[in-house]
């Protein structure tokens, strides 16, 4: 548990929610955390009630107030956060930026000084423990800052500590990859329609059967291409929907589709550092 250091939260999104979900059960009080967005008062109330988090009445004075601060807006709206909270940043915060494609060495640039920055790819599977999250150290992020931003990534899942320019493809792969295992749950769900199953027998078949996979994948040491085999008998079922699957070209088009993510991760950052060099 997190000895009561104020952790606060710029942008009140998904992620942010994700993270608030996981860490307010096992990394820190609820009142530990304040959050702040642009203009979405709403949204802030709606997190104070759900959570239990302070909410500030901007994004300045969630900064002045903390000694983590959590960046978590998108990519493109970073200059202008940075610009509201820098003049309100105390001697020695940590900040945590989750954005898809920034580096360390631009929100040191942003900030205009040497500051710790740990950059963190998670993916929303926070919310419930689980997510796969990746961290990095910028160059005045000391071990001790690396730790405590393994240690509240470690209350809502796993953690790999990695070299920075190894997080575009950890943004690629599991920062956006729930998106990939829900778009499949989507296609599930409309082929259970056409072949005329129930929505109310279809979903729980379908979850399950993506729950018994990954725990499948987990409590085994065999490869997945060795437990499909396991399902697939000789001129049986699965060999003849596998067959369509290789048809499509699904595993080309799943590596294509990492591919293109970790591609827009790189595009993001250098866009931002773009904007930057304009303005
Ligand atoms: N969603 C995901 O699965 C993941 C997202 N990320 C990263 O997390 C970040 C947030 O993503 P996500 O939660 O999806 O985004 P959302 O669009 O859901 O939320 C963005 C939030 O940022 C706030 N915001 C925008 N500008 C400012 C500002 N200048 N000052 C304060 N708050 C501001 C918005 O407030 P308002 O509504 O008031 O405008 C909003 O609350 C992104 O950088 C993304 O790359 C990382 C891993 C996974
Ligand atoms: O789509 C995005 O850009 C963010 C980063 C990873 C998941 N969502």
């Amino acid at each position: 548990m997190n000895n009561g250091q104020t952790i606060a939260l710029i942008g009140a999104g998904s992620m942010a929610e994700a993270l608030i979900a996981g860490m307010t059960k096992a990394f820190c009080r609820p009142t530990d955390v304040i959050v702040a967005n642009r203009q979405n008062r709403a949204r802030l109330e709606e997190l104070a009630r759900r959570y239990g988090v302070r909410v500030a009445p901007n994004a300045r004075e969630a900064a002045e107030q903390a000694d983590i601060i959590v960046l978590a807006m998108k990519p493109k709206d970073v200059v202008e956060a940075m610009h509201t909270i820098t003049p309100a940043l105390g001697a020695t915060p940590l900040i945590l930026s989750l954005l898809a494609g920034v580096t360390t060495e631009t929100i040191e640039r942003l900030a205009g000084r040497d500051i710790p920055v740990v950059r963190a790819m998670p993916n929303t599977s926070a919310a419930v423990g689980l997510s796969a999250t990746a961290i990095a150290g910028g160059r005045f992020a000391a071990k001790e800052h690396l730790e405590v931003a393994k240690q509240l990534f470690e209350t809502v899942g796993i953690v790999a500590v990695v070299p920075e320019r190894d997080l575009h493809a950890v943004t690629g792969l599991s920062g956006s990859g729930p998106a990939y295992v829900y778009y499949l749950v989507e296609a599930m769900e409309r082929a259970a329609a056409d072949i005329g199953l129930e929505p109310e027998v279809a979903k729980p078949l379908i979850l399950q059967t993506i729950i018994g996979a990954a725990e499948m994948l987990k409590a085994s040491d065999k490869h997945p291409s060795v437990l499909r085999r396991e399902v697939t008998s000789p001129g049986g079922t699965t060999e003849a929907g596998i067959g369509v699957l290789e048809q499509y070209r699904f595993q080309e088009a799943v590596i294509a589709c990492i591919r293109r993510a970790t591609a827009r991760s790189e595009e993001l950052g250098s866009a931002l550092l773009a904007a930057i060099a304009e303005a």
